[in-house]
This record gives structure tokens, C-alpha cells and sequence, in this order.
């Protein structure tokens, strides 16, 4: 699969490259044990939930339906519905507590250091104005570009995101498109200012199986690649087993068990995250617990793959111009 944002020079601000040597940097994005209540009924609905992200890394939240994952994510967008608040513990974005900031910095912020994609991206486009010129919109605003550069640039990013035909899909309306297609768009919406920490909250639950997997890969190249750390909330075991470094299962509020999703996955501390893998099981998680062993070993056989690591996407293709996702406004404009 293409990659994208594959000529950010090496001294761009999105760090991370394939192939360097790891210096994770500091975090983008740090929850220190966040509570999170209901001022309507006096409820905690979420009792402690910490975890940080550097460039390029992605942590995985896992859990059952009510647990407090979403509420969590939301926390972190600086968007919890009306009567939420966060009542205890800390969230910082680029080491700046969000509860310092305001509403004019929350507005710089959003796309530009954190962005989001949620299920049902229908919801999320207008649905009587054509897809492109939203997407285009997010990049004149967040990138300042005129308007012929930001409707360029938003051919390119619904190229980037593997939409056929993008300029076709510029000018479709949201009801034009199918399911996968729309989320394509939305992640295109998403990524557009070169965000450095994107938040998938079940974007792909609602897809086919082969549309699901095309997604994973996209956003698997946008963290090798342009070294965006990613939040993905799932249901799906084999999903957070394919991208997560890390994972957090969650439970009623609580974080049950929190590691490296290898160790999570092979060796489960916590009641219910083995019964949450047993049920997955079933489905074929060992698929990506388990990689085939590689190939006929070389004269220099490299190290043999440790159970549960991701299989190795195999070399990039050359990098394509049109897949820098923070171009120079001034170059554009
Ligand atoms: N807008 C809202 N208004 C009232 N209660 C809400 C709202 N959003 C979430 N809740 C409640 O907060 C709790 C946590 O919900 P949350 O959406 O974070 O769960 P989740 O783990 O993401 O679940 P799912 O996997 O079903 O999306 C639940 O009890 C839910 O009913």
C-alpha cells in the first residue's frame, strides 16, 4: 500500500521516521490517573485512567460497551458532553495541562496537534455540502491556504487516504458514498493540518473486513511515517493486536489491566481481559498473536519474530510527493 507524508524532511516536526533509531521524544499526550464524573447524577464514571503518548507510538483502549473509553477520548479532545467533567487527575497536550487552556487555544489545537475520527462518519459531514470542499475547508482554515490551494490539497489528501478517482469524490455529496469510502474522507478531514496525536474511536467497526483492514494499514503508514501517535478505541482484540504497542483494558470506569499488548495479549492478568481473548479467540486472534514464522533464513538470518509482534509491512514504496501532509502554506498560498 502507498504511504503517506513519505517527504517530510527529517527535520520536520513530526519527528518519528521509519528505520531511526528510537528516540520516542517527549509526550504529545499524557492522562495522569483522569476521573471523570456526572455532575446530573453524581456519578464517577471514569475512576483513573492514565497512559502517555510519544511521537509514533499507539495506545489501544479496549473494554466492554459503557466502560468509559469514548468519555475518555472525549476528555482528551477537550469535548466531554455538557454534564462531564473531569474531576480529578491531569491531561496535558505538548506538556500543557488542557484545563489551562482556552477556548480560543482549544480551537488552535484541534486538527493541528490533536485531531479525531469517530464511527459513523455520516454524522460527521454535512450532508448537503460535497465532501471535498469540507475537507478543504479544514485545510484553508487550520493551513491558511487560499482557497485554490486548499481545494489542491484536498484532492491530494483524498488521494492520500486511497479514494479512487479523488477528484470525482471532491465534488460527491456524503450520500454518494459508501460506508468505507465516508470514513476515508473523514480520516482525510482528520489528518489534513498534520496532526500529531489522532484519535480513532471505533473507525472501523462499522466496516467490511477487507475495507477495515485497508484502514488499519493507512493509519499503521501515517504513524510509521510522519510519526502521529494514535489513540484507537476497539471492541475488536485483533485490531488493537495489529496496531498497539500498548493497550488499556477497561472495565466500568476502571483501566483492569494496562502493558505492552504482547505481554497484555499472551499472558492476561486480569479475569476479565482473558475472558474478553478467550471470546476473540474464536475469531482467529492468534492470526496476529502468532506471525509465520519468516522466510527461509539468509546468510544473516535476522532475529526470529517475537510471538505477537506485527508482521513486517515489508519495504516502503518511493515516496510520493503529493503525500506531505504539512506542506508550506507558503509555498501553497
Ligand atoms: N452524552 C452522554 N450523556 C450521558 N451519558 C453518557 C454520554 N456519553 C456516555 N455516557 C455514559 O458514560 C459511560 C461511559 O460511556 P462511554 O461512551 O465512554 O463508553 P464506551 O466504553 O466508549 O462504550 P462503547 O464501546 O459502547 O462506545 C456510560 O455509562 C454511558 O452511558
Amino acid at each position: 500500500m502507498a504511504t503517506l507524508s513519505q517527504n517530510l524532511s527529517p527535520g520536520d516536526t513530526l519527528g518519528h521516521r521509519t528505520g531511526d533509531a528510537p528516540d520516542p521524544g517527549p509526550p504529545v499526550l499524557s492522562l495522569r490517573d483522569v476521573r471523570i464524573g456526572d455532575q446530573v447524577s453524581g456519578r464517577e464514571i471514569v475512576h483513573g485512567v492514565s497512559f502517555t503518548l510519544t511521537p509514533g507510538k499507539v495506545v489501544g483502549i479496549v473494554g466492554e460497551s459503557g466502560s468509559g473509553k469514548t468519555i475518555t477520548c472525549r476528555a482528551a479532545l477537550g469535548i466531554l458532553p455538557a454534564h462531564f467533567e473531569v474531576t480529578g487527575g491531569s491531561i496535558e497536550i505538548h506538556g500543557t495541562d488542557i484545563a489551562q487552556l482556552s477556548a480560543a487555544e482549544w480551537t488552535a489545537l484541534h486538527g493541528v496537534t490533536i485531531s479525531a475520527v469517530f464511527q459513523d462518519p455520516a454524522s460527521y459531514l454535512n450532508p448537503s455540502i460535497r465532501v471535498g470542499p469540507q475537507v478543504a475547508e479544514v485545510v484553508r482554515v487550520k493551513k491558511r491556504l487560499t482557497r485554490r490551494a486548499a481545494r489542491r490539497r484536498a484532492v491530494e489528501l483524498l488521494r492520500a487516504v486511497h479514494l479512487r478517482e479523488p477528484e470525482l469524490v471532491y465534488g460527491q455529496y456524503p450520500h454518494e458514498l459508501s460506508g468505507g469510502m465516508l470514513q476515508r474522507v473523514l480520516i482525510a478531514a482528520a489528518i489534513a493540518a498534520g496532526p500529531r496525536v489522532l484519535i480513532a474511536d471505533e473507525a472501523t467497526t462499522a466496516l467490511d473486513v477487507t475495507v477495515q483492514a485497508e484502514i488499519l494499514d493507512l493509519l499503521a503508514d501515517l504513524r510509521e511515517q510522519s510519526g502521529m501517535a494514535l489513540v484507537v478505541v476497539s471492541h475488536d482484540l485483533a485490531v488493537v493486536a495489529q496496531l498497539c504497542d500498548e493497550v488499556l483494558v477497561m472495565r466500568q470506569g476502571d483501566v483492569v489491566e494496562h502493558g505492552p499488548t504482547r505481554t497484555v495479549l499472551h499472558d492476561p492478568r486480569h479475569e476479565y481481559t482473558r475472558l474478553l481473548i478467550a471470546e476473540h479467540e474464536q475469531y482467529g486472534l492468534e492470526r496476529f498473536l502468532d506471525p509465520k514464522p519468516a522466510p527461509e533464513p539468509g546468510p544473516e538470518p535476522g532475529p526470529k519474530p517475537e510471538p505477537g509482534s506485527k508482521p513486517d509491512p515489508g519495504p516502503k514504496s518511493d515516496p510520493d510527493p503529493a503525500l506531505d501532509l504539512d506542506p508550506d502554506p507558503k509555498e501553497e498560498a
